[in-house]
């Protein structure tokens, strides 16, 4: 079923491929693609020799950009605090992105500070802002940066986790399966959902083993997130699909929705369905998975 709550519009976000701003065939490339979102990475990507050249770039890309395509754009910067970050969010200004992504987040200061400087330069309602959860004080620290959701103007959209780093951090071992990391996903997830937040699940570095990736795919759709970070085109299909909406799983809705449209069940707070109980609450996610359904096949009909 689809989640309980949600604080900003409806977006479909299944598939979120991440692509170094340094690479012209990658960047070019992008724009044709089935993902949902596009997440041009000016950070771990891209070579520190590199950065300036990747900034100007992605300027360059932004300013040729076909913004009719049906897809998000995200831009991931340097931490802020550090000697590219200040310059990544020039650029972003210049690009005019749906989203900033801030990396290695690890206490709600690290938002609210660049919060606070789109403010001053008058981005008022977009760039929204994204963070990365990706270090063993970020988890410590999830239920205060999430929080961040609710104050300057309810900017902070979405937790994307990034487990490459929080590994490296911790030594947790890279498993089938992930074990040991399962529980931390789970606490982003409740702090993500107590503030309306989306929850983006981790890469998968293996970009060859589509059968495994389906599979994490599905953990995560289990768990709870919307969908994936991607790094390569090859992952997108999956990604759509174990994040889409299942031919089950939409029958089931309509048939909730069919079912409360019947005069007998007006004013009933909870009826029968086949020998289930089905409440209230079943309607509204019903209707939430309807339209993500047909979000999906707007979407599909325009590319
Ligand atoms: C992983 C790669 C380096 C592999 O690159 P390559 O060997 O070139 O792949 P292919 O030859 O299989 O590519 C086939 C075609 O697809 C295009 N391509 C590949 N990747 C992308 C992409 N990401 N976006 C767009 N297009 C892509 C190639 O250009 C080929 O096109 P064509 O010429 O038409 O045949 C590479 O995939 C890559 O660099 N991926 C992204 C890496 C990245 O963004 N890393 C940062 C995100 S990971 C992260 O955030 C971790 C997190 O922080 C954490 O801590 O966990
Ligand atoms: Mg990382």
């Amino acid at each position: 079923m689809d989640k309980p709550f949600q604080h900003h519009p409806l977006r479909l976000r299944r598939s979120l491929l991440s692509v170094p701003a340094s690479n012209a065939r990658a960047l070019e490339k992008s724009s044709s693609l089935a993902c949902d979102g596009v997440i041009f990475d000016l950070e771990d990507s891209v070579a520190p020799e590199k950065k300036a050249d990747a900034r100007a770039a992605l300027v360059a890309h932004f300013a040729a950009l076909d913004r009719t395509v049906p897809q998000e754009r995200i831009v991931r910067i340097n931490a802020f605090s550090g000697r590219e970050g200040p310059a990544d969010l020039e650029a972003v200004i210049a690009c005019g992105p749906d989203a900033v992504l801030l990396p290695k987040v690890e206490e709600p200061q690290d938002v609210l500070a660049v919060a606070d400087w789109l403010a001053e330069r008058g981005a008022e309602e977009t760039p929204r802002l994204w963070a990365m959860i990706e270090t063993p004080a970020a988890i410590l620290n999830l239920a205060g940066i999430a929080a961040v959701g609710r104050t300057r103007g309810g900017r902070l959209d979405c937790l994307v986790l990034g487990l490459n780093d929080l590994r490296l951090a911790t030594g947790i071992a890279d498993m089938p399966g992930r074990p040991f990391l399962v529980p931390l996903l789970m606490q982003a997830i409740v702090a993500g959902r107590a503030f309306g937040l989306d929850m983006i699940d981790s890469v998968y570095n293996g970009f060859t083993e589509l059968d495994v990736f389906a599979a994490e795919c599905e953990q995560g759709r289990q768990m709870g997130f919307d969908g994936k970070m991607l790094i390569h085109p090859a992952q997108i299909g999956p990604a759509n699909r174990a994040f889409g909406v299942a031919d089950a799983a939409l029958a089931e809705a309509r048939a909730i929705a069919a079912a409360f449209a019947l005069p007998e069940n007006t004013g009933k707070g909870a009826i029968n369905l086949n020998g289930r109980m089905v409440e209230r609450l079943h309607l509204d996610q019903a209707r939430r998975l309807i339209a993500r359904a047909e979000l999906i096949t707007q979407k599909e009909n325009r590319t």
